[in-house]
């Protein structure tokens, strides 16, 4: 499991690990790493477009007045260094790094109140894990006159909200952001996160000082492959477990299909479907055995209820017979708008139960729409209705009842698709069946659904949901052999 820590977290450990340490050289640690990721990138510009490469490239620093700007300014120092033209612009007043900024300028590099409109590559050195939402009025002025072929974020994309990925205000748009010692929230949360691009760690040592509770965890092939539970010599279908899908009705049998695609793709050794689309079922997946209604299906480790599913009387009875199993559950679609309606359907429940909101369903559950710390709008929800809570987005969040947030990394816009939100479900329901707890089950299959749309979308093809359900054995697959040889995807 790896994760993403807040600003005074980050802080606590790096006083720890300072103490350890000669003045100023967690400093340069960072300044050297983001060097030569810079670097990186002037050498691969110049080999896709002819540019310069690190000796005669134009870098630009926007430089805030705290360590942020310092690591930005002494990153410049050994670019220049090595041949860059540096102009380092304050963006707050005066007040820069005085040491740092003493250091460029023995290099060569330039401080300068207007720098050249174009440039190769643009630091962000603006603000770190001490700026409050929002730029300064000269950042933004800089960020929109110049034209920059790469933006790197030092630290963090200035602007966000560091510890909840809100962006209440302006804020960078990073192509890259190169993080130091650790990922923090804003990485991986919200509005935020899709501001960060490619996200590159360097490593100053601060691992060990971390508390080894994150703010939000993420997930990584490990923790997938140490959750799955592979079948045995004495496993049978049964004991593989039994998944139940209450989807789709004739007016929308995609849904059933769909959602039962998902539930097959998953580790269950049997999918029961209970609907009114069982004939659609049936000629699509001739493995799935079918009912008409949930109370003739038998029993199951685990159930789906929702999707495609109606909301009508027939369609809570129906739910309400599915809450009535000891079984867990995952509620996604028109089940979520029931519970919004009938809340108390869900207070007798002691079996674990998995709540699948998008931003509109979320408003229906909780009586407004979720806060820009999605991470903190999931838990709160996954509190009030003692459930785990899978919050979709961009970046997908779950939440336990017990306050555990996990962001999702592997996501990506394809799958804003119809019908793969049941796919989904369907596959969530099967690892639940499977034995694994609500919370690892949500946070799997957000893991290898993301995956499989990656799969599916290779190569900018348009993406399906019936391509992601049958990409997520090929997920599945991937995950599980990265994680016996981590090397092969890292
Ligand atoms: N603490 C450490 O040991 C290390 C810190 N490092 C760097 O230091 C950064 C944190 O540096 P600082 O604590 O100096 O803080 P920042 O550089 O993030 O912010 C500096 C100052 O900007 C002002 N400010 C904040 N928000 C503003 C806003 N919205 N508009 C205008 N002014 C605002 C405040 O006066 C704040 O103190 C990290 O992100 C990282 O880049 C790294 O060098 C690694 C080591
Ligand atoms: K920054």
């Amino acid at each position: 499991m790896d994760g993403a820590w807040s600003a005074a977290a980050v802080r606590r450990a790096e006083s720890q690990l300072m103490a350890q340490l000669p003045p100023g050289t967690l400093m340069q640690r960072a300044a050297a790493g983001l060097a030569t990721e810079c670097a990186r990138i002037l050498m691969q510009q110049r080999r896709k477009r002819g540019t310069a490469g690190v000796y005669g490239s134009t870098v630009i620093v926007l430089a805030g007045p705290g360590d942020n700007g310092g690591d930005a300014l002494f990153a410049a120092a050994r670019l220049a260094r090595r041949g860059a033209r540096v102009f380092a612009v304050p963006v707050m007043g005066d007040r820069v790094h005085p040491v740092a900024a003493a250091a460029l300028t023995r290099a060569g590099g330039r401080l300068v109140a207007t720098p050249p409109r174009h440039c190769d590559l643009l630091l962000d050195g603006v603000l770190g894990i001490g700026g409050r939402p929002g730029l300064p009025g000269r950042a933004i002025d800089q960020l929109a006159a110049i034209d920059a072929d790469t933006i790197v974020a030092v630290d963090v994309p200035s602007g966000v909200d560091v510890d909840t990925g809100a962006v209440p205000g302006s804020a960078v748009t990073a192509d890259v952001t190169v993080a130091f010692g650790s990922r923090k929230p804003c990485h991986v949360l919200g509005r935020a996160a899709l501001l960060v691009g490619r996200l590159v760690l360097v490593d100053i040592g601060l691992a060990p000082y971390l508390d080894p509770h994150p703010a939000v965890r993420v997930a990584d092939d490990g923790d997938l492959a140490a959750w799955w539970h592979e079948p045995g010599p004495d496993d049978d279908k049964y004991t593989r477990g039994v998944v139940g899908v209450a989807a789709g009705s004739e007016r929308y049998p995609g849904a059933a299909v769909l959602a039962t695609s998902g539930a097959l793709a998953g580790p269950s050794g049997y999918v029961r479907y209970a609907g009114t689309a069982a004939e659609h079922v049936r000629r699509r997946h001739p493995e799935v055995v079918c009912t008409q209604e949930v109370k003739e299906a038998g029993r199951v480790q685990a159930w789906l209820a929702g999707p495609g599913f109606g909301t009508d009387e027939a369609a809570l009875a129906e739910l309400r017979h599915v809450l009535e199993s000891p079984a867990p559950v995952v509620l996604d679609a028109d089940a979520l708008t029931l519970i919004g309606e009938y809340p108390s359907v869900l207070s007798q429940r002691e079996a674990p139960v998995v709540l699948t909101p998008h931003d509109r369903e979320y408003e229906r559950l909780y009586g407004s729409p979720p806060a820009e710390d999605r991470g903190a709008a999931a838990a709160v929800l996954a509190k009030r209705l003692n459930c785990t809570v899978l919050l979709k987005g961009h970046h997908t969040v779950v939440a336990s009842s017990d306050g555990e947030v996990w962001a999702n990394p592997t996501g990506r816009p394809q799958l804003a698709t119809a019908g793969s939100g049941d796919v989904l479900a369907g596959f969530m329901a099967s690892l639940l069946a499977s034995g694994m707890g609500g919370a690892k089950a949500a946070v799997a299959a957000s893991y290898l659904h993301g995956l499989a749309g990656g799969i599916a979308g290779a190569g900018h093809r348009t993406v399906t949901a019936s391509d992601v359900a049958r990409a997520l054995p090929l997920a599945v697959g991937a995950t599980l052999t990265a994680a016996e040889t981590p090397s092969k995807r890292s």
